[in-house]
């Protein structure tokens, strides 16, 4: 790991010292964010989740999307995610978003792997097990949203975050292009893209990082929602 060290130590020089990094150097140093990770997620009690998940849904709400609400004076668009093995739930805002009218949104892998669709979800037996159990959007029940259509915000999953806007997802780098895909389109630079865990899943330390992942525009914890610039 003489790499990694160099990384944590130097950084500033993130990006130059990655790209001395060869490609098996840089997948076993992913893979070894995600284990250790990965542990300290699962560890959290099933209530000290629920309760956590609470708090950073309330507490998102409270500071961005009901702002967002009033701001656009309109109902919103948003993309949020099925709560996957020991993930953060965004469900107690999915179910107030429905209340408030917003549409909800969520990822469907699709079948050759090759990046992922979002569909409309409108109630939670809409969600079906998918790929390697990822809950999706049941493609008889739920119709493909219209790319037309703006969307205000995409909660992101991720498997660890840091403040300065790194990110490490479960590695199919979905979300990145989801990302890359959006750019271009007319509404693209207003939809915030907000990393969505919980505290402990945020590290000190800079997570490997590569060109193309997705550049998020804020993360929220049960303890606070920051900013990226
Ligand atoms: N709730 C939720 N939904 C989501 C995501 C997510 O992170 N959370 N995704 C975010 O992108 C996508 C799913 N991405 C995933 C990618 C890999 C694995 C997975 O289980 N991988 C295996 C290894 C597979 C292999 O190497 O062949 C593993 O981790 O054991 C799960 C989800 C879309 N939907
Ligand atoms: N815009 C893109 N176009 C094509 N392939 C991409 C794009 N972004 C990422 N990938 C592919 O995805 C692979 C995995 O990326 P990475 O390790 O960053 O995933 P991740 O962000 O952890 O996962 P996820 O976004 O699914 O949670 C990359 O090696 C790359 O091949």
């Amino acid at each position: 790991m003489k790499n990694a060290k160099m990384k944590v130590d130097f950084h500033g020089i993130l990006e130059v010292g990655m790209s001395f990094m060869d490609e098996e150097q840089r997948t076993s140093d992913k893979g070894e964010w995600r284990r250790r990770m990965t542990a300290v997620r699962d560890a959290m009690s099933p209530d000290e989740r629920e309760q956590r998940s609470l708090q950073l849904c309330v507490l998102l709400e409270l500071e961005v999307i009901s702002v967002l609400r009033k701001r656009l004076e309109r109902p919103l668009n948003i993309c949020a995610y099925g709560p996957f093995r020991s993930e953060a739930s965004a469900l107690p805002l999915i179910n107030k978003c429905w209340k408030m009218g917003d549409q909800i949104f969520a990822p469907r892998i699709l079948p050759g792997g090759e990046g992922m669709e979002l569909r409309k979800v409108e109630a939670l037996s809409n969600w079906i097990p998918g790929k390697w159990g990822v809950p999706e959007p049941d493609p008889l029940h739920t119709s493909i949203r219209n790319g037309m259509q703006p969307l205000d915000a995409v909660l992101v999953p991720g498997i660890a975050f840091n403040e300065i806007g790194g990110r490490l997802g479960y590695g199919g780098g979905y979300y990145d292009r989801l990302y890359a895909g959006e750019q271009g389109t007319n509404h693209s630079e207003t939809t915030l893209w907000i990393g969505f865990a919980f505290a402990s899943q945020v590290v000190r330390d800079p997570l490997p990082s590569e060109p193309h992942d997705l550049r998020l525009s804020g993360l929220a914890t049960d303890e606070k929602v920051i900013w990226f610039n």
